[in-house]
């Protein structure tokens, strides 16, 4: 088996007095999807911007593809390949589809070849080109999102509850989307709660508790085992949808 892409080893993150991660272990096998659970506040968000140095770890260790980027400052972390689609998305309302996609390419210039690919992956976004990102609908301003996280290759692919807010058609059309985007062989992490689409296009799950992970192990180990769901992640009816 191949080094994994990225590990956390001991990770401990301080929102100013707040003590958030309390010792996060995670490893990310490459090539393949880990989703992290976890109730409201467990601290996934938290793990994904202290991967990125948004939050400075406070003790422990983080490395991506044999490198120890525990220090490291955001952007010389992203530089590496990782592409990060945060909660709220970070789109610019008043900026059409395409002038969002162009702030988030290399020298502001689209490579025709992978814009195609990116539209056939999200139909809407050529549709709404020169449309303002703010008239789009929740679900198209998600796709927006991520197609900015992808418009260049990406090694690593760092997503925050993309399912949030969205209709079940619309997640529908994401996991499609995300099964194409793992052909691709990026590594994604994916934060999520609603465990029908993390069931849908996870490999690999972590769960996280009082900002730490308490369970790891692969997706179809746990969407079998009810009685292990029910104990690891109290779920809500979704589960069973
Ligand atoms: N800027 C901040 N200042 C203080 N506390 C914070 C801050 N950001 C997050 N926290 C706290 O850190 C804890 C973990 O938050 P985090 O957003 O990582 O959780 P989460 O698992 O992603 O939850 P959710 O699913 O609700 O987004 C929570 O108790 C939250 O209140």
């Amino acid at each position: 088996m191949s080094a994994p892409l990225l590990t956390m080893e001991g990770v401990h993150t301080h929102i100013g007095h707040y003590h958030i991660l309390q010792g996060v272990d995670l490893t990310l096998p490459r090539g393949e999807l880990t989703v992290l659970l976890g109730r409201n506040g467990a601290g996934k968000t938290t793990t994904l911007r202290t991967i990125i140095n948004l939050w400075q770890a406070s003790k422990g260790r983080i490395v991506f593809d044999g490198q120890d980027i525990t220090n490291w400052r955001t952007p010389r972390i992203v530089r590496q390949g990782i592409g990060y689609v945060p909660e709220n998305m970070g789109i610019f309302s008043l900026l059409t589809v395409q002038e969002n996609m162009r702030l988030a390419a290399e020298r502001r210039h689209f490579d025709t070849a992978r814009l195609d690919w990116i539209f056939g992956l999200f139909p809407a976004l050529k549709k709404f080109w020169t449309t303002p990102a703010g008239l789009l609908s929740g679900g198209q301003k998600q796709m927006l999102s991520i197609a900015r996280a992808i418009i260049e290759p990406r090694a690593f692919l760092i997503i925050d509850e993309p399912s949030k807010g969205l209709a079940p058609a619309i997640i529908k059309d994401l996991v499609q989307a995300i099964r194409e985007l793992k052909q691709t062989d990026t590594t994604i992490l994916l934060v999520e709660q609603n465990f029908s689409f993390a069931r849908a296009v996870g490999d690999h799950v972590a769960v996280m508790d009082d900002g730490r992970v308490v369970h790891a192990g692969s997706m179809s180990d746990l969407a079998d085992d009810t009685e292990l769901q029910g104990r690891l992640l109290g779920l809500s009816l979704d589960a069973h949808a």
